[in-house]
């Protein structure tokens, strides 16, 4: 029953291409703002963002994304690492331009994506992890959580500081934060909105493994995915979107009340205060 609802619920949000050959893993139908490497001797596929100067998750990349982890999917890779071409930022985060005064009709198309992307990276049925190899704030935060195990290079920060600019998060990424830390850290670093040097998420349980450079982050996400070799797939991917179901469902029971829910606030004169001096102070950092 529960197992039917799980796969029921993952072929309406996830429309798979697996009819395509996929071998090539060619991003011909994207942007181009990701890319996609298969190791041959592992099967496992590195997906890289890659677009400068930060990796803001705009329309683009978060199209980008998903398609990229269809295709990964799809293509029957032994597991995916999730990481960025850039050596100082992983994700910056949502794309704050595309929260200030915004179009309406893209904004709701924006948001959607979002929502797109965070349960495409939530029920991935292969194994994932995240080489954090920079900076991961906010939605660059929650992408990590949504992967099943985080190695991250010393020296940069981690964590979601919505209420510092006045965002409000979503209940579905509270949850995702909250699948990986207890309750009691959640609740403060929400409401502080902590950014975790690397150290500090390592001794919170934020991440799993310090890493000394981006190869061996590598080496670390592939080590964890090889931990699974004796599972069955079919029941591993099952089991993994059960643990999963109660997060997931929380969104999918209410997508479009979580959408309208998220355009309201954003468009509140606090956000757009909150969120206009967030712009200026990253522009006078300069
Ligand atoms: C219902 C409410 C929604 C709640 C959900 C929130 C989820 C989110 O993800 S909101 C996004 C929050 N993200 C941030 O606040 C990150 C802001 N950025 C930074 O802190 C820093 O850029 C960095 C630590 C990631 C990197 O620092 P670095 O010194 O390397 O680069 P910068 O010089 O700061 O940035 C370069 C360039 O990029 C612009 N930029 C940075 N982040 C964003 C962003 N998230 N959206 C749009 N643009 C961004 C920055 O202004 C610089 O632009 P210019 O070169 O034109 O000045």
């Amino acid at each position: 029953m529960l197992r039917n609802s799980l796969i029921g619920s993952l072929r309406q949000i996830k429309p798979i291409l697996c009819s395509q050959s996929l071998r090539s893993l060619s991003n011909g139908a994207n942007s181009g703002l990701t890319t996609i490497e298969v190791d041959d001797k592992s099967g496992i596929a590195t997906l890289s963002m890659n677009l400068p100067p930060v990796n803001t998750l705009t329309l683009n990349l978060m199209h980008d994304l998903i398609d990229s982890i269809n295709q990964i999917e799809c293509n029957k890779s032994r597991g995916l690492i999730l990481t960025s071409s850039n050596d100082k930022v992983f994700s910056a985060g949502l794309d704050l331009k595309e929260l200030y005064k915004p179009d309406q009709e893209r904004l709701k198309e924006f948001w959607t994506i979002f929502q797109d992307l965070w349960l495409a990276l939530h029920l991935c049925g292969i194994p994932t992890a995240a080489a954090i190899n920079g900076h991961a704030p906010a939605a660059g935060c929650i992408m990590a959580t949504a992967c099943e195990y985080r190695v991250m290079l010393p020296d940069f920060v981690i964590g979601v500081h919505a209420t510092r600019f006045s965002f409000l998060v979503s209940k579905w990424m509270m949850l995702s934060y909250q699948s990986v830390l207890p309750r009691r850290i959640v609740e403060r670093a929400l409401n502080q909105g902590k950014l975790f040097s690397t150290q500090e998420a390592l001794e919170v349980g934020l991440i799993d493994e310090v890493a000394g450079s981006k190869k061996e982050a590598l080496a670390q996400c592939a080590a964890f995915i090889g931990t699974f070799d004796k599972a069955n797939p079919i029941a591993r991917t099952l089991t993994k979107r059960m643990c999963r179901d109660s997060d997931v469902t929380e969104l999918l029971r209410d997508r479009a009340g979580d959408l309208r829910a998220c355009v309201d606030y954003i468009n509140t004169p606090l956000f757009q205060e909150g969120l206009s001096a967030h712009l200026e102070g990253l522009k006078e950092k300069k």
